[in-house]
């Protein structure tokens, strides 16, 4: 199977500071592969290079197979790479659609073509089987934690977008809504997207993810299939780096 999305040996310096160290990383259409890896192991900054936010030293990346080059947020969104980050960048004072469309409105004309964004809000509400918000026309700032995050992961999926990556979903959640975003993710997966879940929570990785790949210190550490693997063996890889008794050749999956 080609990967959707596909990293080779990239590598990332800050200044004299090193953070990626000739990373591979691949994620495939229809799956959900977590990105794991302790504070400071380089998984916001990977991301980061692939959302064009941070230009590469080195490296290659590919798209169903495909060489592209990614120098900017808009070329990564051309792509239908979306990145969902930690902070949501939600606008509090406007409403769900607003948001929804902040920065791309439809116009019909010159003025804002509210029709048309309301009914594709809904539609992408609704193909997402998400119920919980009661209407579209509803301020941000009165949504929960949970209903944030879903209202985020829409706008992501809204664009035909092919790679939805998600920066600690669940960080801020309690247990319901956790268990509402993991349904979301594992939907979002089942409709044929690439979901990337940066995680540090074991049980959101193991309850959602096909693959794991695990980061450690900028390099990566190994890219496995959750079905082969222990949450001991994970935790491992995360604070070690070390596959143990995993059997991995060169770090990956047999
Ligand atoms: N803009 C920057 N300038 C200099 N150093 C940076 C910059 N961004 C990140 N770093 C460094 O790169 C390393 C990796 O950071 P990064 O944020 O990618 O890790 P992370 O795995 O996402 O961590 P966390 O789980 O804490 O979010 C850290 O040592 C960090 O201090």
């Amino acid at each position: 199977m080609t990967p959707l999305l596909e990293l080779r040996g990239i590598d990332k310096s800050f200044g004299p500071v090193k953070v990626l160290h000739d990373v591979g990383f691949s994620a495939y259409a229809g799956e959900v592969t977590a990105l794991v890896g302790d504070n400071g192991a380089g998984k916001s900054t990977l991301v980061k290079c692939v959302g064009g936010i941070y230009p590469i030293d080195a490296g290659r990346l590919f798209f169903d197979g495909r060489e592209v080059h990614v120098h900017s947020p808009r070329d990564a969104a051309e792509l239908g790479i979306e990145i969902v980050y930690q902070d949501l960048a939600l606008c509090d004072n406007l409403d769900i659609v607003q948001n929804m469309f902040l920065g791309r409105e439809r116009k019909n004309g010159l003025l804002l073509d509210e029709d048309t964004m309301e009914e594709l809000a809904e539609r992408t509400l609704s193909g997402l089987s998400v119920r919980t918000v009661k209407s579209i026309r509803q301020q941000v700032s009165s949504l929960s934690g949970g209903q944030r995050q879903t209202v985020a992961i829409a706008k992501a999926v809204l664009w035909n977008s092919k790679v939805v990556i998600l920066d600690e979903p669940t960080a801020a959640l309690g247990v319901a809504q956790t268990a509402q975003v993991l349904e979301l993710v594992r939907r979002l997966a089942d409709t044929g997207l690439a979901v990337v879940l940066i995680s540090h929570n074991m049980n959101d990785v193991f309850a959602v993810s096909d693959r794991i790949a695990a980061l450690y210190l900028g390099r990566m550490a190994a890219q496995v299939r959750t079905a082969d693997v222990t949450h001991a063996q994970v935790v491992e890889l995360i604070t070690s780096g070390r596959s143990g008794d995993l059997g991995l050749k060169n770090g990956v999956t047999p």
